[in-house]
């Protein structure tokens, strides 16, 4: 009997369709290998009506697949596939990227609700309601749309969108990820792709992340043999970015990322008050050949934000979340 490799998987479509595409990949360097998908519901597909940053962190969608990694158990796993934009910057101990692989299209878009004709933002009436949970989408619009209204949407892509749709949630549009969408299959739903000065993405969004147990050396093997190196680089360099920032998913900020052909990586960033009404701004081009010059490349920019006042609105938004609570 061949070997059969498990890879984990949140319940939501958008998030099986990822690991097949994972598991797709690593059938096509390993066809002697079985791979199957195991799909697992996390505290975070449960909770679907408080803003997600409420929660302080994102380990909410990957703990209970972490417990399977770990497990001895016949129901264990040997990797997850994230959405990259998921995996927080500190991983548990025990765990680590395996692989970056296959970045989509990263930017976020504009849908519109379907009985409406506006065709982008700036074509939208001054009392529109956006929806979205991400206080990075929010702050951005916020500074350049002050005139419209924000309310929070939660659910997977489907809920989202079904709330659009019913007039008496009383969303004009809502704010999404491309990748989320034209993976599965919903790009026809997209009204208007958004891009700097609009809207920068998130850290990661667009590219799949493999979790792994560090000791776990076999799955390391086959997972070296997958991995996109443009996207690692790009990706390892917007994480370390992050990470020097230390912001988690609930800081306003921004990249727009390219990587040429001969490896110069371009990366513009912005940190955002949650008002919208300051901006900290940071654009630097490197050449970038080895993780190694990606992490430094990200710290650079971490400094040219703080010089350009990063860390005051940083400070500023963490003493609003202390007084919180
Ligand atoms: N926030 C949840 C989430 N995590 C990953 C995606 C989409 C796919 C991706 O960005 O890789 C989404 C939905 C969205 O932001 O619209």
């Amino acid at each position: 009997m061949s070997k059969t490799i498990r890879i984990g998987s949140r319940t939501s479509k958008l998030a099986v369709v990822q690991a097949e595409i994972v598991a797709a990949t690593l059938k096509a360097q390993f066809p002697d290998y079985n791979f199957e998908i195991v799909t697992k519901t996390t505290l975070g597909d449960n909770v679907q009506n408080k803003a997600l940053y409420s929660f302080g962190g994102k380990s909410l969608w990957t703990s209970e697949l972490e417990e399977l990694l770990v497990s001895t158990e016949p129901e264990s796993i040997d990797m997850i596939v994230h959405s990259l934009k998921d995996v927080p910057t500190n991983l548990p101990d025990e765990f680590k990227i395996g692989a970056i692989l296959d970045r989509a299209d990263p930017r976020d878009v504009l849908v519109v609700r379907s009985d409406l004709v506006y065709k982008s933002l700036s074509e939208l009436p001054p009392d529109s309601v956006i929806g979205t949970s991400s206080v990075r989408r929010t702050a951005q619009l916020r500074r350049r749309y002050p005139q419209f209204q924000f309310k929070v949407v939660r659910g997977n892509i489907n809920t989202r969108l079904a709330k659009l749709e019913d007039p008496e949630q009383g969303y004009t549009c809502l704010i999404l990820a491309a990748a989320g969408l034209l993976r599965i299959d919903l790009g026809d739903k997209i009204t208007q792709y958004l891009s700097s000065p609009d809207v920068l993405y998130a850290v990661g969004q667009g590219a799949l992340g493999v979790e792994i147990n560090k000791g776990d050396e076999f799955t390391q093997t086959l997972l070296d043999k997958v991995r996109d190196m443009p996207t690692t680089l790009v990706c390892t360099a917007e994480r370390s970015l992050s990470n020097k920032l230390e912001s988690g998913c609930s800081v306003p900020l921004g990249v727009q990322s390219i990587i040429s052909p001969d490896s110069v990586v371009t990366i513009e960033a912005c940190i955002t008050s949650v008002d919208g009404k300051e901006v900290a701004t940071g654009k630097l081009r490197r050449t970038v050949k080895t993780e190694e010059e990606a992490e430094a490349f990200g710290e650079d920019l971490a400094q040219l934000l703080i010089s350009q006042g990063a860390g005051t609105i940083l400070e500023k938004i963490n003493y609003d979340k202390l007084s919180e609570n």
